[in-house]
């Protein structure tokens, strides 16, 4: 039987534990938290992330990572992107060799600009062909619900997508193999960014006519940044590029989104911190984001105004007016 450590009980980490569950794998849900571990051991269920989800037995939780990594053949890895540098230099000396390391995060890391998949290989000394990455329109309340969904689960090696594709698929859950790593790492660290974008505009009471337009320059300009750092652009067409960024610019569950939606309704920025209990990626990520393309000379105008209004309290109606009044230029350049 395939043995999966998940790393985080948040919303993601416990979701994909029930995937990968459903799929017929046995689960070790490693968790900070001793209440919130023994909660899922004595109840099934997550009380803090999915209350209405009940777990399979074939997912138990600890507080021991040691205990979850013993003969794992993946570690996922579903922590916020921020702070796996520090956790997983704790966890590596203790994986074994014949574990893949997986990355449910989406984000960039601050000061390094550095994708998940780079910070695993250097932090956990492993190779591309043990670093894998799942990403798509995932939002973990549906996926909990287990409504239908589909997303990419991508490696260098392609076999290796190939077995962690075994190992994630369920009849609501279908997960497709990539080998560009880079694009869909891309495709889910930008879509939080567009998607506090969309949701300002949404705050700001605009129509669907601007929305269609962020979310499609904004595609623009993340394809822009994958072919300089040498992801395929059919990534950005695929449920890594589009699809997520549908997914997340559309649904009131996306936590980037409703985080833009308040900062556009004219809450501060501490109040909507204080608002947001989960991760929203894309405010931290929006500066790592902006520091990648500008070390690689690439232009990201809307990722530049989220930043001018998250990081430097531009208003928002003033953001969008500097991305309406650039020069006039050919779609494609
Ligand atoms: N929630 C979704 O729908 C979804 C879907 C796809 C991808 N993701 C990505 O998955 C990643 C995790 O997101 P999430 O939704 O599970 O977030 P979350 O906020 O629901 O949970 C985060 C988890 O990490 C833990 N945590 C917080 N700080 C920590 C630290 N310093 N060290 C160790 N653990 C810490 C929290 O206690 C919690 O268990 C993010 O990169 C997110 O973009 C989320
Ligand atoms: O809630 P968000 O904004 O982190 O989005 C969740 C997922 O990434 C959607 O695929």
């Amino acid at each position: 039987m395939t043995r999966c450590a998940v790393f985080g009980t948040g919303s993601w980490g416990t979701a994909f534990a029930l995937v990968l569950a459903d799929a017929g794998c046995e689960v070790v849900l490693w968790g900070r938290r001793k209440e919130l571990v023994d909660a899922v051991n004595t109840t099934r269920v997550n009380p803090d992330y999915l209350p209405q989800v009940s777990l399979p037995d074939s997912v138990r939780a600890t507080t021991d990572a040691a205990e979850a990594l013993a003969g794992a053949d993946f570690a996922v890895l579903a922590v916020p992107s921020q702070t796996l540098r520090e956790n997983l230099g704790a966890w590596a000396p203790l994986i074994e060799p014949q574990t893949v390391l997986v990355s449910l995060m989406k984000g960039i890391e601050l000061g390094t600009a550095k994708r998940m998949s780079e910070v695993i290989a250097e932090v956990a000394g492993v190779g591309p062909e043990r670093v894998a990455v799942v990403s798509g329109p995932n939002l973990a309340r549906e996926i909990a619900n287990r409504q239908p969904a589909a997303s990419v689960v991508a490696c260098a090696d392609e076999a290796v997508a190939k077995r962690l594709q075994a190992a994630c698929h369920t009849p609501y859950f279908r997960p497709y193999t990539n080998t560009d790593v880079i694009g869909c790492e891309l495709g889910g660290a930008v879509k939080n960014v567009i998607g506090l974008a969309v949701g300002m505009a949404d705050g700001m009471g605009l129509g669907d006519n601007t929305k269609a337009t962020l979310i499609t320059r904004g595609l623009a300009e993340t394809t822009r940044l994958g072919l300089a750092l040498g992801a395929d652009p059919y990534t950005f067409a695929g449920l890594a590029g589009m699809g997520d960024l549908v997914a997340t610019c559309s649904s009131p569950l996306s936590r980037n989104h409703t985080f833009g939606t308040n900062l556009g309704r004219g809450m501060s920025l501490a109040e909507t911190i204080a608002a947001t209990r989960q991760t929203a990626e894309g405010v931290k990520s929006c500066e790592s984001v902006l520091d990648l393309a500008r070390r690689n000379g690439v232009d990201m105008p809307i990722v530049e105004a989220v930043v001018d209004v998250v990081h430097n309290g531009r208003p928002t109606q003033e953001a969008l007016q500097a991305l309406m009044s650039r020069s006039a230029k050919a779609e494609r350049h």
